[in-house]
């Protein structure tokens, strides 16, 4: 048997089972390879959208840094057997700058490079990612971070912006008008979910603080807020705020459903509350879409 030398790190691989390459027959110069995505006949269908998705990757969103997730794509044509993936994260690699900043113009040039890339009519991103950022106890101002989830989506073609969407969910408190009304005293209350997905005016001037907007339309409404830092003269503004404005999830819906339609720069949207019961096991759900 071969003596090894466990001393090396190669001794210590061929120890553990490592073996020598084979000698192959497949070409190993890129030029010399076949590329099998770019074979050219009649594949039946064109595709709408072929790319990757559930991509991790750094992003910025406002301040922060922060953890995005990633769906890219474009179309293909007919006549054309696949695209080459590889070139999608080469292009978002352009933008990546200790992450690659969450916003509409940042995402627009890269979908612009990869639709170039990869010779195609359309091309597509959607991002997810948390939004942190500063928010004072409502008495003691006191800071804290607080987060939202925020989602910017985006499809391009030859003609320019086919669509432009943000979404956000933001967590609220919502007091059971039913509860306050029948009982001597109390009433239930929960943490709520809003989650709304806009369609955004491409011709539209999308306001620099388009993100605190919409937080403040999705929070305001409802019962009470959430915050980092409560002190308890914080404490006890937020109870009380409960209970003098109660809200079951459909008028939830419908008030932020009004502050939306004011906003100039969205086109329509599709708007979610959800109540996570605390005299349930279930929750209780509104929905809604509506386009101006
Ligand atoms: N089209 C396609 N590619 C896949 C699929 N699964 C994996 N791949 C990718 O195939 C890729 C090969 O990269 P390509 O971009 O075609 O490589 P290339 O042809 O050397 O790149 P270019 O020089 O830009 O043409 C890898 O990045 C894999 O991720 C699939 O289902 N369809």
């Amino acid at each position: 048997m071969e003596e090894l030398d466990l001393t090396t790190r190669e001794g210590r691989f061929r120890h553990f089972g490592s073996v020598d390459p084979i000698e192959g027959m497949k070409p190993v110069e890129k030029e010399m390879m076949v590329d099998l995505q770019s074979s050219k006949k009649d594949f039946l269908f064109e595709v709408d959208s072929v790319g990757i998705n559930n991509l991790s990757y750094p992003v910025v969103i406002g301040d922060f840094q922060s953890v995005g997730t990633f769906e890219l794509a474009t179309s293909l044509r007919k006549n054309e057997k696949g695209i080459n993936m590889s070139r999608i994260l080469e292009s978002l690699e352009t933008e990546n700058n200790a992450g690659v900043p969450l916003e509409f113009e940042t995402l627009q040039r890269v979908l612009e490079i990869l639709r170039a890339r990869m010779h195609q009519e359309e091309a597509e991103m959607t991002a997810d990612g948390k939004w942190y950022f500063s928010k004072p106890s409502p008495h003691t101002q006191l800071s804290g971070m607080a987060h939202a989830d925020v989602k910017y989506s985006m499809r391009i073609s030859e003609s320019g912006v086919e669509r432009k969407q943000l979404g956000m969910t933001a967590m609220v408190t919502t007091l059971c008008p039913c509860s306050k009304e029948i009982s001597e005293y109390s009433a239930h209350n929960q943490r709520g979910y809003v989650k709304v997905l806009l369609d955004i005016d491409p011709e539209a001037e999308l306001p620099e603080d388009h993100k605190e907007q919409l937080y403040e339309v999705l929070e305001i409404n409802a019962s009470s807020q959430l915050y980092p830092i409560l002190k308890r003269t914080d404490e006890k503004m937020v109870t009380e705020r409960a209970y003098e404005n109660p809200r079951f999830v459909e008028d939830l819906i419908r008030l932020i459903a009004y502050d939306l339609v004011e906003l100039d720069w969205v086109k329509g949207f599709e708007l979610e509350c959800r109540n996570e019961e605390s005299i349930h096991q279930h929750d209780a759900f509104s929905r809604m879409s509506y386009q101006k």
